[in-house]
């Protein structure tokens, strides 16, 4: 049987990605495992999926100065121990490998055993981990066009992103009942990425009563931010994060607001959603998802408002312009080529594994 080990983790948009293969890698016959942090979200939504999952010790590695900085280096190097030792034992044809800090000792670790390590970077210019992951990869699966001459020569494939095809699949009713709204009115959803957003969190709060007059909304609002004052608000619906669930309220949803991360806005393309996207600032990150929304902005399915702008009334009258020309942002998005990610990427993972029995 061929064997594959999948990694990824820190926020959802590293995991989502893996999970979205995982039906067609069972398809072609993959023994699968994962290796992830001790404690991630990756843990949680990768043992859901019944899949075993290995943790290993991992650090943070840092742009900028912090004291954990003399420490984390020492984690990093016992991640990579035990991730030799973890695919030793495991015998992987072949790693796949989505990226976050995770991911970085689990690459290095299979180059060092020689097994093909394929990694997927979303974003529009490659984060940190993958940066130095990457020459040891074999091959380097990206979203955009913009991103390959960011990658070496060879080993660039775009591939677009894996999309968990059950999100294509939701109910409006089940969500109607689940948020206990009207069919009557339209529905916003809110989504601050997979660990929420205080910033958008505020925003959408602020201006509430004045959506609600036309609106329902669902807010996916992140770990440890519900506002229970908001608890029995009619036509206002709260959760810390959507799991099975989420298809449903997308296919509920009229308008998106969302942040900006690679997975969510390709999510939001396949789904035909009209959206803004508020991207997360470049004084909080390095930018790429402000690169992420431009790009989306250019070929017309978004909306774009920077946080910087972000009050009120730019909100209120996004929200507006998005409803005026709703159809506009539909028809771009339903022309667009979204790639066929899916296939494409299990197409390189066959042809990795069969390299290396090869070898
Ligand atoms: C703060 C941060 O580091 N953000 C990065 C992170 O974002 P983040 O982890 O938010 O990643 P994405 O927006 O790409 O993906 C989020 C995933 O979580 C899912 N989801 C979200 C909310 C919810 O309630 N339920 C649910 O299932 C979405 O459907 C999507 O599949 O990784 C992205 C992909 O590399 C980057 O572009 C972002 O810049």
């Amino acid at each position: 049987m061929k064997k594959i080990v999948l990694t990824g983790g820190g926020t959802a948009g590293h995991v989502t990605p893996n999970i979205a293969l995982l039906p067609k890698l069972k398809e072609n016959g993959f023994e699968i495992s994962y290796i992830g942090s001790y404690t991630g979200m990756e843990k949680q939504l990768i043992e859901e999926q019944g899949i075993p999952y290995y943790g290993i010790s991992s650090g943070k590695l840092r742009r900028y100065f912090d004291i954990k900085n003399f420490s984390d280096p020492f984690k990093v190097l016992k991640g990579f121990g035990q991730a030799v030792g973890l695919l030793r034992k495991l015998k992987p044809d072949v790693v796949f490998s989505k990226g976050g800090f995770v991911s970085v000792p689990v690459v290095l670790a299979a180059r060092f055993l020689h097994i093909p390590a394929i990694i997927h970077e979303s974003d529009l210019t490659p984060g940190l981990a993958n940066k130095i992951a990457i020459p040891a990869a074999y091959k380097v699966c990206c979203n955009f066009p913009e991103t390959i001459p960011y990658l070496p020569e060879g080993k660039a494939v775009l591939s677009g992103s894996p999309i968990r095809q059950e999100l294509l699949t939701g109910n409006r009713l089940s969500a109607l009942t689940l948020c206990n709204f009207t069919a009557e009115k339209p529905v916003i959803l809110a989504v601050g990425g997979s660990s929420g957003s205080k910033v958008l969190n505020n925003a959408l709060r602020a201006v509430l009563p004045k959506l609600l007059k036309n609106y329902q909304v669902i807010h996916l609002c992140g770990k440890g931010n519900l506002d229970a004052s908001l608890g029995s608000t009619t036509g206002y619906a709260q959760f810390e994060y959507a799991k099975s669930e989420l298809r449903d309220m997308f296919a509920l949803a009229d308008i998106v607001i969302s942040r900006a991360g690679a997975n969510s806005i390709c999510e939001l393309l396949a789904l035909r959603k009209p959206n803004i996207l508020i991207p997360l600032s470049a004084n909080a990150s390095r930018g790429d998802q402000i690169l992420n929304a431009r790009s989306f902005e250019k070929q017309g399915f978004s909306y774009v408002l920077e946080e910087e702008n972000l009050t009120s009334d730019t909100l209120l009258d996004a929200i507006k312009q998005v409803e005026t020309n709703k159809q506009v942002y539909i028809d771009a998005m339903a022309k667009s080529k979204q790639l066929d990610s899916i296939d494409t990427v299990i197409g390189l993972i066959n042809e990795a594994a069969a390299s290396k029995s090869k070898k």
